[in-house]
Protein backbone atom coordinates (compact mmCIF):
# COMPACT_ATOMS: atom_id res chain seq x y z
CA UNK A 1 0.00 0.00 0.00
CA UNK A 2 2.65 2.23 -0.90
CA UNK A 3 0.22 4.65 -2.94
CA UNK A 4 1.88 7.98 -1.76
CA UNK A 5 5.44 7.16 -3.55
CA UNK A 6 4.47 5.19 -6.22
CA UNK A 7 1.76 7.87 -7.57
CA UNK A 8 4.16 10.42 -7.20
CA UNK A 9 6.21 8.85 -9.28
CA UNK A 10 3.77 7.04 -11.40
CA UNK A 11 3.46 10.16 -13.58
CA UNK A 12 7.26 10.14 -14.41
CA UNK A 13 7.38 6.17 -14.63
CA UNK A 14 3.90 6.57 -17.31
CA UNK A 15 6.02 8.67 -19.15
CA UNK A 16 8.91 7.04 -19.68
CA UNK A 17 7.54 3.68 -19.76
CA UNK A 18 5.02 4.45 -22.75
CA UNK A 19 6.68 2.23 -25.31
CA UNK A 20 6.30 -0.58 -22.66
CA UNK A 21 2.96 0.50 -21.83
CA UNK A 22 1.86 0.36 -25.66
CA UNK A 23 3.23 -3.31 -25.99
CA UNK A 24 0.72 -3.85 -23.03
CA UNK A 25 -2.20 -2.34 -24.58
CA UNK A 26 -1.20 -4.87 -27.97
CA UNK A 27 -0.56 -7.68 -25.82
CA UNK A 28 -3.81 -6.91 -23.56
CA UNK A 29 -6.14 -6.69 -26.77
CA UNK A 30 -4.44 -10.29 -28.28
CA UNK A 31 -5.93 -11.77 -24.46
CA UNK A 32 -9.33 -13.28 -24.55
CA UNK A 33 -12.01 -11.33 -22.42
CA UNK A 34 -12.49 -12.97 -18.84
CA UNK A 35 -16.53 -13.59 -18.34
CA UNK A 36 -17.13 -13.06 -14.97
CA UNK A 37 -20.75 -13.49 -13.30
CA UNK A 38 -19.99 -11.09 -10.53
CA UNK A 39 -22.05 -7.98 -9.74
CA UNK A 40 -19.69 -5.61 -9.05
CA UNK A 41 -19.91 -2.57 -7.27
CA UNK A 42 -20.05 0.88 -9.08
CA UNK A 43 -16.65 2.31 -11.10
CA UNK A 44 -15.26 5.62 -12.15
CA UNK A 45 -14.93 6.08 -15.40
CA UNK A 46 -11.23 4.03 -16.76
CA UNK A 47 -8.51 4.43 -19.34
CA UNK A 48 -7.62 1.39 -21.19
CA UNK A 49 -4.62 -0.50 -19.43
CA UNK A 50 -3.96 1.68 -16.24
CA UNK A 51 -7.63 1.46 -15.61
CA UNK A 52 -8.35 4.37 -12.80
CA UNK A 53 -4.77 5.02 -11.40
CA UNK A 54 -5.31 8.17 -13.02
CA UNK A 55 -7.63 9.37 -10.37
CA UNK A 56 -5.23 9.06 -7.77
CA UNK A 57 -1.80 10.17 -9.45
CA UNK A 58 -0.42 13.01 -6.92
CA UNK A 59 -2.58 12.90 -4.33
CA UNK A 60 -2.49 10.71 -1.02
CA UNK A 61 -4.74 7.36 -1.61
CA UNK A 62 -6.92 7.22 1.31
CA UNK A 63 -7.76 11.22 0.20
CA UNK A 64 -8.25 10.09 -3.46
CA UNK A 65 -10.54 7.00 -2.77
CA UNK A 66 -12.44 9.04 0.11
CA UNK A 67 -13.14 11.37 -2.97
CA UNK A 68 -14.09 8.98 -5.23
CA UNK A 69 -16.01 7.36 -2.71
CA UNK A 70 -17.87 10.15 -1.84
CA UNK A 71 -18.81 10.89 -5.49
CA UNK A 72 -19.46 7.19 -6.65
CA UNK A 73 -20.59 5.34 -3.50
CA UNK A 74 -19.01 3.74 -0.27
CA UNK A 75 -18.11 0.46 -2.43
CA UNK A 76 -16.33 1.08 -5.53
CA UNK A 77 -14.61 -1.26 -8.12
CA UNK A 78 -11.59 0.22 -9.68
CA UNK A 79 -8.73 -1.33 -11.59
CA UNK A 80 -5.38 -0.37 -10.85
CA UNK A 81 -3.56 -1.49 -13.85
CA UNK A 82 -3.85 -4.86 -14.19
CA UNK A 83 -5.27 -5.72 -10.34
CA UNK A 84 -8.61 -5.59 -9.17
CA UNK A 85 -9.91 -3.55 -6.07
CA UNK A 86 -12.51 -2.96 -4.25
CA UNK A 87 -13.00 -0.38 -1.80
CA UNK A 88 -15.04 -0.06 1.39
CA UNK A 89 -15.60 3.20 2.59
CA UNK A 90 -18.94 3.02 5.35
CA UNK A 91 -19.39 0.90 8.47
CA UNK A 92 -21.78 -1.31 7.12
CA UNK A 93 -19.64 -2.70 4.21
CA UNK A 94 -16.74 -2.59 6.20
CA UNK A 95 -18.53 -4.80 8.80
CA UNK A 96 -19.48 -7.94 5.75
CA UNK A 97 -15.70 -7.63 4.83
CA UNK A 98 -13.96 -7.69 8.50
CA UNK A 99 -16.67 -9.53 10.18
CA UNK A 100 -19.37 -11.02 8.04
CA UNK A 101 -17.75 -12.72 4.91
CA UNK A 102 -14.13 -12.39 7.02
CA UNK A 103 -12.66 -15.95 6.11
CA UNK A 104 -13.14 -14.84 2.36
CA UNK A 105 -11.46 -11.74 2.78
CA UNK A 106 -8.71 -12.52 5.30
CA UNK A 107 -5.87 -12.56 3.34
CA UNK A 108 -3.78 -9.78 3.05
CA UNK A 109 -2.41 -8.63 -0.19
CA UNK A 110 1.42 -9.32 -1.41
CA UNK A 111 3.67 -7.43 -3.13
CA UNK A 112 6.96 -6.90 -3.84
CA UNK A 113 8.16 -5.03 -0.88
CA UNK A 114 6.04 -7.61 1.43
CA UNK A 115 8.25 -10.47 -0.31
CA UNK A 116 11.70 -9.50 -0.17
CA UNK A 117 11.24 -7.18 3.64
CA UNK A 118 9.08 -9.70 4.43
CA UNK A 119 10.74 -13.36 3.92
CA UNK A 120 8.47 -14.33 0.74
CA UNK A 121 5.66 -13.17 3.51
CA UNK A 122 7.17 -15.63 6.09
CA UNK A 123 5.77 -12.63 8.78
CA UNK A 124 2.67 -12.83 10.52
CA UNK A 125 1.44 -9.59 9.14
CA UNK A 126 1.43 -10.39 4.85
CA UNK A 127 1.25 -14.11 5.07
CA UNK A 128 -1.78 -15.73 3.77
CA UNK A 129 -4.72 -16.45 5.86
CA UNK A 130 -4.40 -20.32 6.52
CA UNK A 131 -2.73 -22.70 9.44
CA UNK A 132 0.47 -21.12 9.15
CA UNK A 133 -0.74 -17.76 9.68
CA UNK A 134 -2.61 -18.74 12.62
CA UNK A 135 0.06 -20.98 13.89
CA UNK A 136 2.16 -17.09 13.59
CA UNK A 137 -0.24 -15.57 15.38
CA UNK A 138 -1.29 -18.16 18.03
CA UNK A 139 3.10 -17.64 18.86
CA UNK A 140 2.71 -14.03 18.91
CA UNK A 141 0.53 -13.52 21.12
CA UNK A 142 0.82 -16.23 23.76
CA UNK A 143 4.86 -15.38 23.75
CA UNK A 144 5.04 -11.46 23.17
CA UNK A 145 1.74 -9.65 22.63
CA UNK A 146 -0.71 -11.35 25.54
CA UNK A 147 -1.36 -8.81 28.30
CA UNK A 148 0.19 -10.68 30.59
CA UNK A 149 3.64 -9.90 28.65
CA UNK A 150 2.25 -6.55 28.13
CA UNK A 151 2.39 -5.99 31.76
CA UNK A 152 5.57 -7.89 32.32
CA UNK A 153 7.25 -5.76 30.32
CA UNK A 154 6.69 -2.68 31.56
CA UNK A 155 9.57 -2.53 33.71
CA UNK A 156 11.72 -2.33 30.05
CA UNK A 157 9.18 0.52 28.74
CA UNK A 158 9.73 2.65 31.75
CA UNK A 159 13.32 2.12 31.54
CA UNK A 160 13.04 3.03 26.99
CA UNK A 161 10.81 6.19 27.94
CA UNK A 162 13.33 7.46 30.27
CA UNK A 163 16.11 7.50 27.96
CA UNK A 164 13.84 9.17 25.77
CA UNK A 165 13.33 11.90 28.34
CA UNK A 166 16.77 12.22 29.28
CA UNK A 167 17.94 12.94 25.52
CA UNK A 168 15.11 15.26 24.95
CA UNK A 169 16.36 16.70 28.59
CA UNK A 170 19.91 17.27 26.41
CA UNK A 171 18.00 19.11 23.62
CA UNK A 172 16.46 21.80 26.31
CA UNK A 173 16.28 24.98 24.67
CA UNK A 174 16.61 24.15 21.40
CA UNK A 175 14.33 22.06 18.34
CA UNK A 176 14.49 18.90 18.82
CA UNK A 177 13.19 16.19 15.98
CA UNK A 178 10.48 14.65 18.44
CA UNK A 179 9.20 11.73 15.77
CA UNK A 180 12.53 10.66 15.49
CA UNK A 181 13.40 10.71 19.35
CA UNK A 182 9.62 8.82 19.77
CA UNK A 183 10.20 6.12 17.21
CA UNK A 184 13.55 5.04 18.39
CA UNK A 185 12.46 4.51 21.70
CA UNK A 186 9.18 2.95 20.94
CA UNK A 187 10.91 0.59 18.05
CA UNK A 188 13.58 0.34 20.99
CA UNK A 189 11.15 -1.18 23.21
CA UNK A 190 9.21 -3.82 21.32
CA UNK A 191 13.05 -4.92 19.79
CA UNK A 192 14.01 -5.55 23.90
CA UNK A 193 10.93 -7.23 24.39
CA UNK A 194 11.02 -9.59 21.31
CA UNK A 195 14.58 -10.32 21.36
CA UNK A 196 16.58 -8.83 23.91
CA UNK A 197 19.44 -5.71 24.52
CA UNK A 198 20.62 -6.00 20.75
CA UNK A 199 23.41 -3.56 21.09
CA UNK A 200 25.10 -3.96 17.57
CA UNK A 201 23.05 -3.01 14.92
CA UNK A 202 19.74 -1.97 16.49
CA UNK A 203 19.78 1.30 15.44
CA UNK A 204 20.27 0.58 11.74
CA UNK A 205 18.04 -2.46 12.27
CA UNK A 206 15.59 0.60 13.51
CA UNK A 207 16.24 2.60 10.62
CA UNK A 208 15.91 -0.05 8.36
CA UNK A 209 12.49 -0.62 9.96
CA UNK A 210 11.62 2.88 9.22
CA UNK A 211 12.62 2.68 5.51
CA UNK A 212 10.55 -0.74 4.78
CA UNK A 213 7.85 0.69 6.12
CA UNK A 214 7.46 3.30 3.52
CA UNK A 215 8.70 1.10 0.78
CA UNK A 216 5.78 -2.29 1.53
CA UNK A 217 3.19 -0.50 -0.10
CA UNK A 218 2.25 -2.45 -2.89
CA UNK A 219 1.69 -0.39 -5.41
CA UNK A 220 4.81 0.05 -7.70
CA UNK A 221 4.06 -0.59 -11.26
CA UNK A 222 5.22 -4.03 -11.32
CA UNK A 223 2.82 -4.65 -8.35
CA UNK A 224 0.19 -3.05 -11.16
CA UNK A 225 1.14 -5.29 -13.78
CA UNK A 226 2.33 -8.32 -12.45
CA UNK A 227 2.01 -10.00 -15.99
CA UNK A 228 4.75 -7.85 -16.91
CA UNK A 229 8.26 -9.27 -16.70
CA UNK A 230 9.67 -6.53 -17.88
CA UNK A 231 8.13 -3.97 -15.50
CA UNK A 232 9.34 -6.80 -12.80
CA UNK A 233 13.30 -6.36 -13.74
CA UNK A 234 12.81 -2.45 -14.38
CA UNK A 235 11.25 -1.80 -10.91
CA UNK A 236 14.02 0.53 -9.20
CA UNK A 237 12.35 -0.47 -5.76
CA UNK A 238 13.45 -4.04 -6.34
CA UNK A 239 17.27 -3.25 -6.21
CA UNK A 240 16.99 -1.00 -2.80
CA UNK A 241 14.52 -3.47 -1.15
CA UNK A 242 17.51 -5.87 -2.58
CA UNK A 243 19.99 -4.34 -0.89
CA UNK A 244 18.23 -3.58 2.43
CA UNK A 245 17.40 -7.14 2.28
CA UNK A 246 20.52 -7.85 2.31
CA UNK A 247 21.89 -5.79 5.57
CA UNK A 248 19.11 -6.70 7.05
CA UNK A 249 20.08 -10.67 7.07
CA UNK A 250 23.27 -9.72 7.98
CA UNK A 251 22.06 -8.44 11.55
CA UNK A 252 19.28 -10.93 11.70
CA UNK A 253 21.71 -13.63 11.29
CA UNK A 254 23.52 -12.09 14.21
CA UNK A 255 20.51 -11.93 16.12
CA UNK A 256 19.28 -15.48 15.74
CA UNK A 257 22.85 -17.33 16.20
CA UNK A 258 23.44 -15.21 19.50
CA UNK A 259 19.78 -16.66 20.79
CA UNK A 260 20.89 -19.98 19.04
CA UNK A 261 24.03 -19.99 21.43
CA UNK A 262 23.16 -18.43 24.62
CA UNK A 263 20.25 -20.11 24.89
CA UNK A 264 18.51 -17.56 26.68
CA UNK A 265 17.02 -13.77 26.43
CA UNK A 266 18.01 -10.98 28.30
CA UNK A 267 15.93 -10.71 31.34
CA UNK A 268 17.22 -15.14 32.01
CA UNK A 269 14.09 -16.65 30.72
CA UNK A 270 13.45 -16.76 26.80
CA UNK A 271 12.25 -14.29 24.75
CA UNK A 272 10.36 -14.70 21.36
CA UNK A 273 13.06 -15.84 19.43
CA UNK A 274 14.47 -18.46 22.19
CA UNK A 275 11.06 -19.86 21.49
CA UNK A 276 10.96 -20.21 17.87
CA UNK A 277 14.13 -21.24 17.73
CA UNK A 278 13.54 -23.82 20.29
CA UNK A 279 10.47 -25.02 18.24
CA UNK A 280 12.59 -25.36 15.43
CA UNK A 281 14.93 -27.33 17.15
CA UNK A 282 12.02 -29.98 18.39
CA UNK A 283 10.44 -29.84 15.64
CA UNK A 284 7.25 -28.97 17.98
CA UNK A 285 4.83 -27.92 15.03
CA UNK A 286 2.42 -28.76 12.90
CA UNK A 287 4.40 -26.28 10.08
CA UNK A 288 7.68 -26.38 10.34
CA UNK A 289 9.54 -23.20 11.77
CA UNK A 290 12.48 -21.53 9.09
CA UNK A 291 15.04 -19.55 9.58
CA UNK A 292 13.11 -17.16 7.36
CA UNK A 293 10.06 -17.30 9.63
CA UNK A 294 12.22 -16.23 12.75
CA UNK A 295 14.17 -13.35 10.86
CA UNK A 296 10.98 -12.33 9.48
CA UNK A 297 8.96 -12.01 13.41
CA UNK A 298 12.07 -10.21 14.46
CA UNK A 299 11.57 -7.77 11.63
CA UNK A 300 8.18 -7.48 12.06
CA UNK A 301 8.78 -6.47 15.70
CA UNK A 302 9.64 -3.42 13.59
CA UNK A 303 6.29 -2.42 14.30
CA UNK A 304 6.46 1.50 15.95
CA UNK A 305 4.20 3.05 17.58
CA UNK A 306 3.10 5.99 16.49
CA UNK A 307 2.27 9.24 18.15
CA UNK A 308 0.95 11.42 15.40
CA UNK A 309 -0.21 14.36 16.83
CA UNK A 310 2.35 15.44 19.94
CA UNK A 311 1.62 19.39 19.80
CA UNK A 312 0.17 22.38 21.87
CA UNK A 313 -3.47 20.80 20.74
CA UNK A 314 -3.00 17.94 23.19
CA UNK A 315 -1.54 20.18 26.09
CA UNK A 316 -4.36 22.15 25.67
CA UNK A 317 -6.43 19.00 26.23
CA UNK A 318 -4.23 17.58 28.90
CA UNK A 319 -4.26 20.65 30.75
CA UNK A 320 -2.14 20.80 33.43
CA UNK A 321 0.71 18.31 34.76
CA UNK A 322 0.58 15.12 35.45
CA UNK A 323 2.37 11.96 35.91
CA UNK A 324 0.75 8.82 35.07
CA UNK A 325 0.58 7.94 38.50
CA UNK A 326 -2.33 10.37 39.01
CA UNK A 327 -5.84 10.27 38.81
CA UNK A 328 -8.68 8.56 36.87
CA UNK A 329 -9.74 11.68 35.51
CA UNK A 330 -6.30 12.41 34.23
CA UNK A 331 -5.62 8.63 33.24
CA UNK A 332 -9.10 9.16 31.32
CA UNK A 333 -8.00 12.38 29.41
CA UNK A 334 -5.02 10.70 28.24
CA UNK A 335 -7.28 7.97 27.12
CA UNK A 336 -9.80 10.62 25.23
CA UNK A 337 -6.41 12.34 23.85
CA UNK A 338 -5.05 9.22 22.32
CA UNK A 339 -8.36 7.65 21.26
CA UNK A 340 -9.04 11.17 18.93
CA UNK A 341 -5.65 10.99 17.96
CA UNK A 342 -5.80 7.87 16.38
CA UNK A 343 -9.04 8.83 15.03
CA UNK A 344 -7.91 11.52 13.46
CA UNK A 345 -4.70 9.56 11.99
CA UNK A 346 -5.02 6.21 11.71
CA UNK A 347 -1.36 4.86 11.52
CA UNK A 348 -2.74 1.82 8.64
CA UNK A 349 -5.81 4.14 6.90
CA UNK A 350 -6.57 1.80 4.75
CA UNK A 351 -6.83 -1.58 5.75
CA UNK A 352 -5.39 -3.97 3.34
CA UNK A 353 -7.14 -6.99 1.80
CA UNK A 354 -7.34 -10.01 -0.31
CA UNK A 355 -10.11 -11.81 -1.44
CA UNK A 356 -9.36 -15.77 -1.37
CA UNK A 357 -12.76 -16.91 -2.15
CA UNK A 358 -15.11 -16.40 -4.88
CA UNK A 359 -17.97 -14.07 -3.37
CA UNK A 360 -21.03 -12.19 -5.12
CA UNK A 361 -19.29 -8.42 -5.43
CA UNK A 362 -15.72 -8.85 -5.00
CA UNK A 363 -13.79 -11.28 -8.02
CA UNK A 364 -11.50 -13.55 -6.19
CA UNK A 365 -7.78 -12.03 -5.74
CA UNK A 366 -9.03 -9.15 -5.46
CA UNK A 367 -7.12 -6.19 -3.70
CA UNK A 368 -9.51 -5.18 -0.81
CA UNK A 369 -9.05 -1.61 1.03
CA UNK A 370 -11.27 -0.48 3.80
CA UNK A 371 -11.04 2.80 4.31
CA UNK A 372 -10.40 3.44 7.68
CA UNK A 373 -9.76 6.98 7.65
CA UNK A 374 -12.83 7.98 5.22
CA UNK A 375 -14.93 6.73 7.86
CA UNK A 376 -12.92 8.01 10.92
CA UNK A 377 -14.03 11.60 9.35
CA UNK A 378 -17.36 11.03 7.78
CA UNK A 379 -19.73 13.62 8.91
CA UNK A 380 -22.63 10.83 8.99
CA UNK A 381 -20.98 9.56 12.11
CA UNK A 382 -19.16 12.17 13.22
CA UNK A 383 -19.95 16.03 14.27
CA UNK A 384 -17.49 18.32 13.01
CA UNK A 385 -15.33 15.34 11.62
CA UNK A 386 -12.41 17.73 11.52
CA UNK A 387 -11.81 19.24 14.55
CA UNK A 388 -9.12 17.92 17.16
CA UNK A 389 -12.04 17.04 19.92
CA UNK A 390 -10.93 14.92 22.30
CA UNK A 391 -14.16 14.98 24.55
CA UNK A 392 -16.43 13.58 21.38
CA UNK A 393 -15.24 10.31 22.90
CA UNK A 394 -16.61 10.78 26.62
CA UNK A 395 -19.09 8.32 26.96
CA UNK A 396 -18.96 7.25 23.32
CA UNK A 397 -19.05 3.73 23.13
CA UNK A 398 -16.40 3.84 20.37
CA UNK A 399 -13.76 1.23 21.51
CA UNK A 400 -10.50 0.22 20.04
CA UNK A 401 -12.10 -3.23 19.88
CA UNK A 402 -13.60 -2.27 16.04
CA UNK A 403 -17.17 -2.71 17.76
CA UNK A 404 -18.07 0.66 15.86
CA UNK A 405 -16.93 0.16 12.51
CA UNK A 406 -16.44 3.56 11.97
CA UNK A 407 -13.21 3.68 14.36
CA UNK A 408 -11.23 1.34 13.48
CA UNK A 409 -7.93 2.18 14.27
CA UNK A 410 -6.54 -1.39 14.77
CA UNK A 411 -8.20 -2.75 12.32
CA UNK A 412 -10.40 -5.77 12.76
CA UNK A 413 -11.66 -9.15 12.41
CA UNK A 414 -9.00 -11.93 12.15
CA UNK A 415 -6.67 -9.49 11.19
CA UNK A 416 -7.12 -7.26 13.64
CA UNK A 417 -3.94 -5.92 15.39
CA UNK A 418 -2.60 -8.30 17.95
CA UNK A 419 -0.27 -5.35 18.93
CA UNK A 420 -2.68 -3.11 20.69
CA UNK A 421 -2.36 -3.82 24.47
CA UNK A 422 1.31 -3.51 23.74
CA UNK A 423 0.90 -0.50 21.62
CA UNK A 424 -1.08 1.68 24.00
CA UNK A 425 0.79 0.89 26.76
CA UNK A 426 3.33 2.56 25.09
CA UNK A 427 2.04 5.55 23.18
CA UNK A 428 0.17 6.35 27.33
CA UNK A 429 3.17 6.26 29.16
CA UNK A 430 5.03 7.96 26.48
CA UNK A 431 2.43 10.86 26.24
CA UNK A 432 1.95 11.02 29.94
CA UNK A 433 6.06 11.56 30.74
CA UNK A 434 6.93 13.85 27.73
CA UNK A 435 4.28 16.15 29.42
CA UNK A 436 5.09 15.89 33.01
CA UNK A 437 8.37 16.58 32.07
CA UNK A 438 8.51 19.11 29.41
CA UNK A 439 6.97 22.48 28.96
CA UNK A 440 6.69 22.36 24.75
CA UNK A 441 6.41 24.75 21.83
CA UNK A 442 7.09 25.25 18.16
CA UNK A 443 10.61 26.91 16.98
CA UNK A 444 10.32 30.73 16.04
CA UNK A 445 8.39 31.17 13.12
CA UNK A 446 7.55 27.73 12.73
CA UNK A 447 4.03 26.36 12.77
CA UNK A 448 2.83 22.80 12.76
CA UNK A 449 2.79 20.54 9.76
CA UNK A 450 0.71 18.04 9.94
CA UNK A 451 1.61 16.39 5.97
CA UNK A 452 1.27 12.83 5.75
CA UNK A 453 4.12 10.42 4.99
CA UNK A 454 4.09 7.50 2.39
CA UNK A 455 4.19 3.70 3.35
CA UNK A 456 1.76 1.25 4.35
CA UNK A 457 1.68 2.98 7.75
CA UNK A 458 1.28 6.40 7.25
CA UNK A 459 3.01 8.59 9.85
CA UNK A 460 4.45 12.54 9.58
CA UNK A 461 6.04 13.42 6.25
CA UNK A 462 8.60 15.64 8.32
CA UNK A 463 9.88 15.20 11.74
CA UNK A 464 8.04 17.19 14.03
CA UNK A 465 10.71 19.60 14.92
CA UNK A 466 9.72 21.20 19.01
CA UNK A 467 11.40 23.01 21.81
CA UNK A 468 11.45 21.08 25.10
CA UNK A 469 11.61 23.47 28.04
CA UNK A 470 12.32 21.76 31.51
CA UNK A 471 9.77 21.71 33.88
CA UNK A 472 10.21 22.00 37.01
CA UNK A 473 8.16 19.34 38.71
CA UNK A 474 8.36 20.75 42.33
CA UNK A 475 6.69 23.59 41.33
CA UNK A 476 3.41 21.94 39.96
CA UNK A 477 0.29 22.44 40.67
C1 LIG B 1 -0.73 2.34 18.56
C2 LIG B 1 -0.10 1.30 18.04
C3 LIG B 1 -0.61 0.42 16.91
C4 LIG B 1 -1.60 0.64 16.00
C5 LIG B 1 -2.51 1.86 15.87
C6 LIG B 1 -1.68 -0.56 15.17
C7 LIG B 1 -2.57 -0.72 14.12
C8 LIG B 1 -2.63 -1.86 13.33
C9 LIG B 1 -3.55 -2.02 12.23
C10 LIG B 1 -4.57 -0.99 11.75
C11 LIG B 1 -3.32 -3.25 11.70
C12 LIG B 1 -4.07 -3.86 10.50
C13 LIG B 1 -5.33 -4.53 11.03
C14 LIG B 1 -6.28 -5.00 9.97
O1 LIG B 1 -5.87 -5.16 8.82
O2 LIG B 1 -7.46 -5.20 10.30
C15 LIG B 1 -2.27 -3.89 12.46
C16 LIG B 1 -1.81 -5.17 12.23
C17 LIG B 1 -0.81 -5.75 12.96
N1 LIG B 1 -0.16 -5.20 14.04
FE1 LIG B 1 -0.51 -3.40 14.87
N2 LIG B 1 -0.74 -1.46 15.59
C18 LIG B 1 -0.07 -0.92 16.67
C19 LIG B 1 0.95 -1.51 17.40
C20 LIG B 1 1.43 -2.78 17.18
C21 LIG B 1 2.52 -3.39 17.93
C22 LIG B 1 3.25 -2.72 19.09
C23 LIG B 1 2.72 -4.65 17.39
C24 LIG B 1 3.70 -5.72 17.78
C25 LIG B 1 4.84 -5.53 18.30
C26 LIG B 1 1.75 -4.82 16.31
C27 LIG B 1 1.66 -5.96 15.53
C28 LIG B 1 0.78 -6.10 14.47
C29 LIG B 1 0.71 -7.31 13.64
C30 LIG B 1 1.55 -8.57 13.80
C31 LIG B 1 -0.29 -7.09 12.70
C32 LIG B 1 -0.74 -8.06 11.60
C33 LIG B 1 -1.78 -9.04 12.14
C34 LIG B 1 -2.22 -10.09 11.13
O3 LIG B 1 -2.12 -9.86 9.94
O4 LIG B 1 -2.70 -11.13 11.58
N3 LIG B 1 0.99 -3.68 16.23
N4 LIG B 1 -1.85 -3.01 13.44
Amino acid sequence: MEFQSTFSLTTAVLLLLTPVIFLLIIKSRRQKPHHHHHQLPPSPPRLPLIGHLHHLIGKLPHHALTALSKKYGPILHLRLGQVPAVIISSPAAAREVLKSQDPSCADHPDSIGTKITGYDCADLAFSPYGEHWRQMRRICVLELLSARNVRSFGFLRRHEVDRLVDTVRLSAGGPVDLTAAVFSATSATTCRAAFGKVVKGRDTLIKMMREALTMTGGLELADLFPSSKLLSVLCWNRSRLLRMRRRLDRILDVIVEEHRSKKRGEFGGEDIVDVLIRMQENRELQFPITNHNIKAIIFLMRKPVVMEKTQPEIRAAVKGKTSEEEGDAEALRYKLVIKETLRLHPPIPLLPRACREECKTIPIKAKVMVNAWAMARDPKYWDRPEIFWPERFEGSSADFAGSDLQYIPFGGGRRACPGMGFGLATVELTLAQLLYHFEWKMPEGMSVDMAEGEGIAVGRKNGLFVVPTHYDNSIAI
